[in-house]
């Protein structure tokens, strides 16, 4: 498998490098040779990510550190929390630590996320690297520098914008990814389909169809993905702008994760139902789209998805928290064709219960209170 390196500037005096392909760890011990201190690292970790690959990310890390602190976080989205970001932050100023002394998050979006909000609020900020293992992780979280908590009333709604050092996505940690993982990351991929790159979703269509492992198809998907979302970052990085399309189908999902109790819907699940949603939305103002483009796909979240929301108006409820409101009204990312994002502010409300009447209806939802 090909290694490539795909630069992300984020000011003139601020890039950082993505590496990518099969085993790209093993320069992980060089490049901190270059710019942190062999005294200590601070390694953030999921739990079944340590118990399946801490000996392979220990190897390259005591290649070059003295010491290293080891904290590993619950698997799921609970993790994502304010009780779990204090715990670390215990861990970690008890420990002892210096400014320059890194942290590596090591892991899928939770994790990421989390421990990326860990080393931005330590002493008003310490060296990231990130080191994800999932694919949505790879292609999504780990780049452009978003970090986040959830809080009881919304989705991600803690957090700062703090970019990595670098970020290592190594494919060999896709072996030991569970089908429903994949399929959850695939739901951000056909995402930069639907934004920016309609032929991605013939190619994640036929690779769908066979055993979801890691191969040569699969790295220059997750190279082009990180390609597109470096793109939109580098020219946007603080979401004044562009940067919001890369939340198309985000607040219709994040507005199903909330209300499903977080954690009982993945991240991608959601996404996924909430793009369909926001293609229904797009369609029916006149726009050439049709959600079509994601029926190959659905049969695959309809098997993993053990249950959706049915309540419409908690859903609507839940959507006016997302962080794209302004002046108390919804700005949906919407398509006016495939590759073709907008921000549509949305003030019709029948229209919005009919796109979650229509994309429920597709997960066979029956639906109670719909005005
Ligand atoms: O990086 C971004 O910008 C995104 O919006 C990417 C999303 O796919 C990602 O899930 C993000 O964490 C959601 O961000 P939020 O700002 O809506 O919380």
């Amino acid at each position: 498998m090909a290694h490539s390196s795909i630069e992300v500037s984020i000011s003139f005096e601020d890039q950082y490098e993505v590496h990518v392909g099969q085993d790209i760890r093993r320069i992980f011990p060089s490049f901190c040779s270059n710019r942190y201190s062999r005294e200590k690292i601070i390694v953030v970790i999921d739990e079944k990510v340590h118990r399946l690959h801490g000996e392979k990310v220990q190897a390259v890390c005591d290649e070059y550190f003295q010491d290293s602190l080891w904290l590993s976080v619950p698997e799921g989205e609970r993790s994502k929390s304010l009780g779990q970001w204090q715990s670390l932050i215990d861990r970690i100023l008890g420990d002892g630590v210096e400014r320059g002394t890194p942290l590596l998050a090591v892991g899928g979006g939770v994790s990421g996320d989390l421990a990326g909000f860990v080393a931005a609020s330590t002493l008003r900020g310490i060296p990231l690297i990130h080191m994800p293992t999932t694919l949505l992780a790879m292609v999504d979280s780990s780049i452009g520098g978003k970090t986040g908590l959830n809080h009881d009333t919304g989705k991600n709604l803690i957090g700062a914008f703090y970019q990595p050092d670098a970020v290592f996505a190594d494919t060999a940690f896709l072996q030991t990814l569970e089908q429903k993982e994949w399929i959850t990351g695939m739901a951000e991929v056909l995402k930069y389909a639907a934004i920016r790159s309609p032929e991605l979703f013939d190619q994640v269509a036929g690779l769908s169809r066979g055993a979801l492992e890691p191969g040569e198809e699969w790295a220059q998907i997750i190279s082009e993905s990180i390609r597109i979302k470096t793109d939109i970052v580098e020219e946007d990085t603080l979401e004044a702008g562009k940067r919001a399309f890369l939340n198309f189908g985000h607040t219709f999902g994040h507005a199903l994760e909330k209300v499903a109790g977080y954690g009982s819907l993945s991240h991608g699940e959601a996404v996924f139902a909430g793009m369909i949603a926001a293609t229904y939305f797009s369609q029916h103002l006149g726009h050439p789209v049709d959600d079509i483009r994601f029926a190959p796909f659905l049969p695959l979240y309809k098997q993993q998805i053990q249950s959706m929301p049915t309540d419409i108006e908690a859903l609507i409820e839940a959507m006016k928290t997302d962080k794209k409101v302004k002046d108390n009204t919804l700005q949906l990312v919407l398509l006016k064709d495939w590759g073709s994002p907008y921000i549509h502010p949305c003030t019709d409300f029948s229209m919005l219960r009919e796109a979650w009447q229509y994309t429920l209806a597709q997960f066979n939802v029956n639906i109670i209170r719909y005005k």
